[in-house]
């Protein structure tokens, strides 16, 4: 009985099931957003924003997924977003990217007299003239190609394949786990490995901002830990402005600074990731306790 209405009303919020339904999750989830303090509400990302989305409507066809978006990320910081399956966490990120219909609303990139709007502009000139990369989910390496052709591949839209090739050795330079299989084909790597050759393969336009969906779908505990760590070293080491899907919800929350709870296409709450991890009710609607 009780497996039937998980089955017919529950979410799969992060690695947890749960029994609640979408009614109950929109209710408390906005409860919540009134109790936890957004006053600090991420200062310093509104103070000084390198990514900032206003009032963003989005959505496919004719469809409107996202109604009303507001997130703001400072250069160097990173941003997560969770929330229940369907919610429109990567609709967001396809929005930024361009993937999408944007109806309303604007996204603005870069820093002081710099900032610049790029709603409207295409995903290639997002890449190449606004520095953003869209780190795809699970399975998006081609197979039958080495590990270098992949890399290749990510820099298809630079000047010429020879520097698409230069860039694609400074990669091999920073992951000599890379190097080592670069004559390989793409489908013998490890589950780690592949999420690693789908992140170089971004980085081969030398982004600023990644957009990352999902990074640990798919992947065995060990590897999760690792891919996280390359993130981790992205935004601290290299300076990366990093926006996140994640459904392991206590992981995305432990990796950002700032965490937002997205349900039915609105933003229900935001704070500090730690400090989300920490409020016992996003701990027992989102964590699974
Ligand atoms: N390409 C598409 N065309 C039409 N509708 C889409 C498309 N992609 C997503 N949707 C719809 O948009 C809504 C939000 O989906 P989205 O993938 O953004 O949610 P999500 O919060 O990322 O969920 P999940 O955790 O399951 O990936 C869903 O109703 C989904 O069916």
């Amino acid at each position: 009985m009780a497996e039937e209405r998980k089955r017919s009303t529950g979410y799969h919020l992060g690695s947890v099931e749960t029994v609640i339904s979408v009614d109950e999750v929109v209710e408390q989830a906005r409860a919540i957003a009134q109790a936890v303090d957004q006053a600090d509400l991420l200062a310093l990302a509104h103070n000084d924003p390198f990514v900032l989305v206003e009032d963003l409507r989005a959505g496919y066809g004719q469809m409107e997924i996202l109604h009303g978006i507001n997130l703001a990320v400072a250069r160097g910081q990173s941003l997560c977003l969770i929330g229940p399956n369907g919610a429109g966490k990567s609709t967001v990120l396809h929005a930024i990217f361009g993937f999408n219909n944007i109806y309303s609303g604007r996204i603005l990139v870069g820093a002081g007299e710099k900032k610049r709007d790029i709603t409207r502009l295409s995903p290639q000139s997002k890449l190449r003239e606004a520095g953003i990369a869209y780190i795809l989910q699970d399975k998006s390496v081609f197979p039958g190609m080495t590990v270098e052709e992949n890399l290749w591949m990510g820099g298809y839209l630079k000047d010429s394949p020879r520097e698409a090739k230069e860039a694609a050795e400074r990669i091999f330079e920073k992951y000599p786990r890379l190097a080592a299989r670069r004559k390989h084909p793409a489908r013998v790597l490890s589950g780690g490995e592949r999420r690693l050759l789908e992140i170089s393969r971004a980085l081969v336009m030398d982004p600023e901002i990644l957009l990352v969906d999902e990074p640990s779908i798919g992947l065995e505990p060990r590897f999760i830990d690792m891919v996280f760590d390359i993130l981790d070293e992205l935004q601290h080491k290299d300076g990366k402005t990093i926006i996140m899907v994640e459904q392991n919800a206590k992981k995305g929350l432990e990796f950002a600074d700032i965490g937002y709870v997205m349900v039915s296409g609105e933003l229900a709450i935001a704070g500090k990731g730690s400090e989300l991890l920490e409020n016992p009710d996003v701990g027992r609607l989102f964590l699974g306790g």
